[in-house]
């Protein structure tokens, strides 16, 4: 029997014509049909969200308890939410309950965040015919903030848009990914059972070249948070006009394994971190450069990590790798491998796919013009490079059109620092891979990744204003 879920309007549950079947990404089977959003909707939730931030002035202190609160009503609500996860978006179950685990922290952090949003002091008084004057700033909520997200973490990335937008004090439009709509409705009625008032967050499901055209070209919306492809993010940025636009975009990481790595280690690291949620994150390991020096030992214990990964069934708690999104995405990756293998490429694991799993794959041989190596494969596969020196696996790392985060594994911290400088990423890892986060920290990328750093803190910073005030003290 699949759930049915209406749109969240002004504090609403809002059923539309039409609807969307959203599928058990392992199953195929209909998971949930949810009401799928019009222009109408779309525009009774702008205008939900405008008259909310008009009309509701919450403190600092009542935004920190709502978001608390919905924090702790998450956790309690941690199996549903992460069952949740599971069918729509084919996560396996123990990394979908660390997705509750981590939104969990982002909506706690946003909490925090919203008791320390203030501005600093400016010494006007230290300018020439000032000395009579006095100067700080305040930073003041944007308004309306315009929410898009991707799929692939249908809560943690959605509570990194909510959570700093309602601590900042803007009331909120999301619009889900269409393949994972409901962890963030369901995540939609802790905000009403945390009191928040209506029309503060409006949730709208659909189709998003239709409602991201329309969002984006309503003027009551002041600032845009994208997270997605790299594909859509030049979309948006060529449509925005002069609102602010937050874009968090793809990435084909890379990680280099030093002749002085601990190369048990980078093994067991790079073969978890290139596999989790079938490679369908955006730090996921997609090219590692291997000393030449070591390339065989670390091969072999590479193999034998991947070896022990479980595939399947994302319902099972031991399952490692699981189904991608579609099976369209999962022939998509298989026709990347094979025509890399066309080109000269060698599968030394993998290359298998069976309906929407596409098995845990090693290419070797690869050349920078393969899109396995030079374009973002979002799937299990991972490229390794041999490098003979550091400059040149430097300048080959920074060949990338993306640069949001890379790893190193090194001992001699010389060399960490070395690479560190001159990898042109937004995050650099010493000693682990590109795929780190921790919600707390500053997260973004350089060139064609996008621009912003989310993470509580610093997303409020791109929803609010900072405003400079300067009083006059002269008789
Ligand atoms: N930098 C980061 O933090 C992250 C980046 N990503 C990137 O997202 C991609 C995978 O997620 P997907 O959901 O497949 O990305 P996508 O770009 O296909 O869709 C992302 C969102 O944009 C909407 N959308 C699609 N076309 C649109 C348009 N013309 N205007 C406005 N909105 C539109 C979709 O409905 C969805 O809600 C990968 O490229 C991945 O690297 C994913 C997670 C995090
Ligand atoms: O970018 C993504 O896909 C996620 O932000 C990666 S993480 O949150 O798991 O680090």
């Amino acid at each position: 029997m699949s759930e049915q879920f209406d749109l969240f309007i002004n504090g609403n549950w809002v059923s539309a014509d039409e609807t969307i079947e959203v599928l058990n990404k392992y199953t195929q089977d209909i998971y949930a049909t949810v009401s799928k959003a019009g222009e109408k909707e779309v525009d009774q939730a702008i205008d939900s969200a405008e008259k909310a931030y008009k009309s509701t002035k919450l403190s600092a202190y009542e935004r920190y308890k709502i978001l608390k609160q919905v924090s702790e009503l998450l956790q309690e609500n941690k199996e549903e939410f992460a069952n949740s996860i599971v069918k729509e978006a084919g996560k396996p179950l123990k990394q979908a309950r660390t997705e509750v685990d981590r939104a969990t922290q982002t909506f706690e952090l946003s909490a925090e965040e919203a008791k320390r949003i203030s501005g600093h002091g400016v010494p006007v008084e230290a300018a020439p015919g000032s000395e009579n004057r006095m100067a700080f700033t305040i930073r003041v909520p944007v308004g309306v903030v315009g929410a898009i997200s991707p799929f692939n973490f249908p809560l943690n990335l959605v509570a990194h848009k909510i959570g700093p937008a309602i601590a900042a004090g803007n009331a909120v439009v999301l619009k889900p990914a269409s393949a994972t709509p409901t962890t963030a409705l369901r995540m939609a009625r802790l905000f009403q059972e945390a009191g928040l008032p209506a029309g503060l967050l409006n949730v709208v499901a659909g189709s998003g070249s239709v409602i991201g055209k329309q969002m984006q070209q309503d003027k009551r919306i002041s600032v845009y948070t994208f997270t997605g492809s790299a594909e859509v993010g030049l979309k948006l940025k060529q449509n925005t006009g002069l609102n602010k636009l937050i874009l968090e975009l793809g990435n084909n990481s890379p990680v280099i394994v030093d002749k002085e790595a601990d190369i048990e280690k980078a093994a067991a690291n790079v073969a978890q971190k290139s596999f989790a949620f079938a490679g369908q994150v955006c730090i996921s390991v997609q090219r590692v450069y291997v000393h030449e020096s070591i390339q065989d030992s670390f091969q072999q214990k590479l193999l034998q990590a991947i070896k022990e990964l479980n595939v399947g069934d994302p319902n099972d708690k031991n399952t490692d790798v699981g189904p991608m999104i579609s099976e369209d995405e999962a022939k998509r990756a298989e026709d990347w491998v094979n025509e890399a293998v066309e080109n000269g490429a060698k599968v030394v694991v993998g290359g298998k796919r069976e309906g929407t799993v596409y098995y845990p794959t090693v290419l070797t041989d690869v050349q920078k013009d393969m899109r396995v190596v030079c374009d973002e494969i979002f799937a299990p596969v991972l490229c390794t490079i041999p490098f003979h020196d550091i400059d040149t696996c430097i300048e080959d790392v920074n060949e990338s059109p993306y640069g949001l985060q890379g790893g190193i594994f090194t001992k001699n911290l010389d060399t960490a620092f070395y690479v560190a400088k001159r990898v042109e990423v937004g995050g650099m890892m010493i000693n682990d891979s590109s795929q780190y986060r921790v919600d707390l920290m500053p997260y973004g990328g350089v060139k064609n990744s996008g621009w912003g750093k989310e993470g509580p803190k610093y997303s409020i910073e791109e929803m609010t204003e900072e405003r400079l005030i300067v009083l006059n003290l002269e008789e």
